[in-house]
């Protein structure tokens, strides 16, 4: 164990006074964002007021013999990345050579192809986008480019300036395009960088408007927690439309007429929506679009025939199927080849990589015991909230939770073994601060957005190198810096070089004996582990008898 559990949270010293106004700070975020929302409205509406007419057929149609060009330059490796990523340099630079291809489109319609090449690779190089596919989309300079190339209606402009989206995101550069030109598409961009509205945004403009014909588009999220979130951001985007989101709840499934419910756009997991389909209740034939967010995840053996159960129900040939996440595992890559047609593939940075943002360190904590006295000393003495801790299962979250509750901390616990309210609830005191340190199984490990965690605590070493990346990526989000501290013990030493090595690739310091250790093959490392408990042996046996 290092010298003093202090390291873990470089904050506020935890004693109730003197924490509240950092406490306040964490909750002031929202309103700074709001002053920038609305410096971010008036540029929106400025921007406004030079709508064009509609171009993008233009931009993104060729002829057949020009797609094997577009194609080379569109696969120019790059290294690093940055998730919010902008250059005020380079972009004057794009708005000169922008000025001399109009000048020359006239007189070199082959010429202007090729510069808009070159302008697509500039950009994709500029924002760490690599492309693969045919005849790829030039990826999106601004949101009001929505309105020129595609028509979209202007509340989608005006409720992402609302949001304080200043400039898409590199994923949203790149995923909308191809999704708004008709392209299947997996993507794979670093946690908090904005793949939620690459999808939802793209969706809405395609389906347009409100239609009473059914449900016309599906996104399928691996957990309630996720989808519930995914609902709500959505209808921040529908604001001043008709749109109905809905999300799929039990009472839904139990007792919801869908023949005659309001939906154009539904997210589920794929067990309610696979219940629903098997109770011949719902009726997925007119489904446009698909989304499988956290596809690995989808994939894996415990969702995969829900998965295929829901796919087959989508039976329109023309729909439109998408697969996004932070880590995209070569073999869900081929799975999701040998269903997608003429799929483009977006991976921002390098794949399956942890957000740079995050600082990430290792902690060996001997022995179960000295997790928890680590934890405990590291929270007497300072602790910085909003802090999330993983453990690997709900009993141990469970135990975890029976030892803190008691202390002076605001604790909240979440698992699945908890009924669905206070799943929720959980979900919604930490998301408004009246807890500051959440125990948490893998189930809200993927996609939750919190704004501004300041630290992640594996507390139990994750079992894979893609949950390290997910869990670990709760904070740091959105540009943000973050911290996450993995505890390790002797068991878990077998498995450390795989965590250091995606430590080290996303720019973290690993000590160099991790780095000689052999790699092993791992696919769920969740060792029986000493139950949580400070409390000597011999109190143990007495409460015991
Ligand atoms: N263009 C944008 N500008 C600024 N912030 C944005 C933009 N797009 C999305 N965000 C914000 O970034 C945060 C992270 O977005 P989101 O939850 O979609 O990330 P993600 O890539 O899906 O992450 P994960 O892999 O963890 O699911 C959210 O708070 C969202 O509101």
């Amino acid at each position: 164990m290092e010298k003093s559990a202090n390291f873990l949270f470089g904050g506020t010293n935890f004693n109730r006074k003197k924490f509240a106004p950092d406490f306040a700070k964490f909750k002031n975020r929202k309103e700074d964002d709001d002053e920038d929302h609305n410096k971010k409205v008036s540029f929106f509406e400025q921007e406004e007021e030079e709508e064009k007419p509609e171009q993008e057929k233009t931009v993104s149609s060729s002829s057949s013999s020009k797609k094997r060009k577009r194609k080379s330059a569109n696969s120019e490796p790059v290294e690093g990345f940055d998730v919010f990523k902008s250059s005020k340099k380079s972009r004057s630079k794009g708005k000169e050579v922008e000025q001399d291809t109009k000048d020359e489109t006239l007189e070199n319609p082959k010429k202007e192809f090729y510069r808009q090449m070159e302008q697509d690779a500039l950009s994709r190089k500029q924002y760490n986008i690599h492309v693969s596919g045919e005849n790829v989309p030039a990826p999106l300079k601004s949101f009001t480019e929505l309105l020129s190339r595609y028509g979209c209606k202007k509340y989608i402009l005006r409720n992402l300036a609302e949001l304080g989206f200043k400039e898409p995101t590199p994923i949203q550069r790149q995923a909308i395009p191809v999704l708004l030109s008709g392209r299947e598409c997996f993507a794979c961009a670093p946690t908090g960088s904005g793949k939620t509205f690459a999808f939802i945004c793209p969706m809405l403009i395609k389906l347009k408007r409100h239609s009473s014909d059914g449900i016309r588009a599906v996104i399928l999220s691996p957990a309630r927690e996720l989808a519930a979130q995914t609902a709500r951001e959505g209808k921040k985007l529908i604001k001043g439309s008709k749109f109905n989101i809905r999300l799929m709840t039990k009472p839904l499934v139990k007792t919801a007429d869908f023949s005659k419910l309001q939906c154009d756009v539904l997210i589920s997991t794929p067990m309610r929506l696979k219940r629903a389909i098997k109770a011949k209740k719902i009726d997925l034939s007119k489904v446009e679009y698909l989304v499988l967010d956290e596809s690995d995840k989808l994939f894996e053996q415990s969702m995969l025939k829900q998965i295929d159960g829901v796919v087959k129900a989508c039976s329109n040939p023309s729909i439109i199927r998408s697969l996004f996440s932070a880590t995209l595992p070569d073999s869900v890559e081929e799975l999701a080849r040998s269903i997608m047609h003429d799929a483009v593939r977006v991976i921002i940075g390098r794949k399956n990589t942890a957000s740079e943002t995050v600082k990430q360190k290792l902690v060996f904590a001997g022995t179960e015991e000295g997790k928890l006295l680590a934890l405990r000393q590291s929270f007497a003495q300072s602790l910085n909230p909003p802090v999330l801790i993983f453990l690997q299962s709900k009993e141990r979250a469970k135990q975890l939770y029976d030892e803190l509750k008691c202390e002076d901390i605001r604790v909240g616990v979440i698992h699945s073994d908890l009924p669905p309210g206070e799943r929720e609830n959980a979900v919604d005191r930490f998301r408004a601060g009246e807890t500051w340190v959440l125990i948490a199984t893998d189930v809200i490990a993927r996609g939750m957005d919190f704004k501004g965690i300041n630290c992640v605590i594996n507390y139990d070493f994750p079992d894979s190198a893609s949950a390290y990346i997910h869990r670990i990526g709760r904070s740091g989000r959105a540009g943000r810096s973050g911290e996450a501290i993995t505890f390790y013990t002797e068991e878990d030493v077998p498995f450390l070089r795989n965590i250091a090595n995606t430590m080290t690739s996303s720019g973290c310091e690993v000590p160099s004996w991790i780095l000689t250790l052999k790699k092993k093959k791992w696919k769920k490392h969740r060792p029986k582990r000493d139950s949580i408990s400070t409390r000597p042996k011999d109190s143990k046996i007495e409460q015991e008898e």
